[in-house]
């Protein structure tokens, strides 16, 4: 099943910038890829046209069969509890807890503190932070600030999880931990999209990668394909 599909799109920006150029390509329920190119190329443009922070100029994304364009008001936010995004910054609330920052998706759909706190203590448990749920982020290390930020992304069990750049700060142990997490998820249904320039570490993944080159899609590497490290 696919859960994901770009139809022809591209973006232009305000201003005049092409930032994707008829880009196609279909991600299948539970897989696991790769998204490159250089700084530029048009990376964090093609997750924004998923969870809905931009929109295409031409062409159409469709997730779960449902074309995004017809997706507006009140259902931008449906929308995005499928979709769950890691960001590099993680973008976490610093005067929280924890505990309140990964429950926050779950607090804004109204759902039973009951409920809110199993979720939460499970999600924190599978990254690691079972012990962590009362600290505040500024006394957590890097990659702890961003496994609080995957487990924020992932409480709500999202249909597709999208990363921009979520080992950027990290050393290269944590970013292969935080990696490992993210392979961990198509196992429980969600499918996961990581846009990464770091091409050591997309290699070593051996998933499915599709590199993009000033806004075209130029290339869709299968992982028997990949070179060595
Ligand atoms: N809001 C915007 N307004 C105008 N141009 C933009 C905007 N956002 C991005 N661009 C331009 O669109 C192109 C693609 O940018 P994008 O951020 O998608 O690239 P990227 O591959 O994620 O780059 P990086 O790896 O440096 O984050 C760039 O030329 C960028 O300058």
């Amino acid at each position: 099943m696919t859960v994901l599909r770009f139809d022809n799109v591209s973006k232009q920006y305000a201003g005049g910038r092409v930032a994707l150029a008829d880009v196609s390509f279909a991600v299948g329920s539970g897989e696991m890829l790769f998204l490159t190119g250089h700084s530029g190329a048009g990376k964090s443009t093609l997750l924004k046209l998923i969870h809905l922070a931009e929109r295409p100029s031409r062409g159409a994304v469709v997730f779960n069969e449902r074309n995004l364009l017809k997706v507006r008001g009140r259902r931008v936010a449906l929308h995005r509890r499928e979709v769950g995004v890691v960001f590099q910054d993680h973008r976490l609330l610093t005067d929280r807890s924890v505990f309140d920052n990964v429950a926050l998706p779950l607090i804004l759909r109204g759902q039973r503190r009951g409920e809110i706190g199993k979720r939460v203590r499970s999600a924190l448990e599978r990254l690691g932070l079972g012990d962590r749920e009362q600290s505040l982020p500024t006394q957590l290390s890097a990659g702890e600030q961003q496994r609080v930020g995957i487990a924020r992304a992932v409480v709500g069990e999202p249909r597709l999880l999208v990363a921009d750049e979520p080992t950027g700060n990290l050393d290269p142990t944590l970013s292969a931990e935080i990696m490992a997490l993210f392979a961990s998820l198509p196992e429980r249904g969600t499918s996961v999209l990581i846009a990464s320039h770091d091409l050591g570490l997309v290699k070593r993944m051996r998933k499915r990668v599709l590199v993009l080159d000033h806004g075209s899609l130029v290339d869709d590497i299968a992982p028997e394909d990949l070179a060595d490290e």
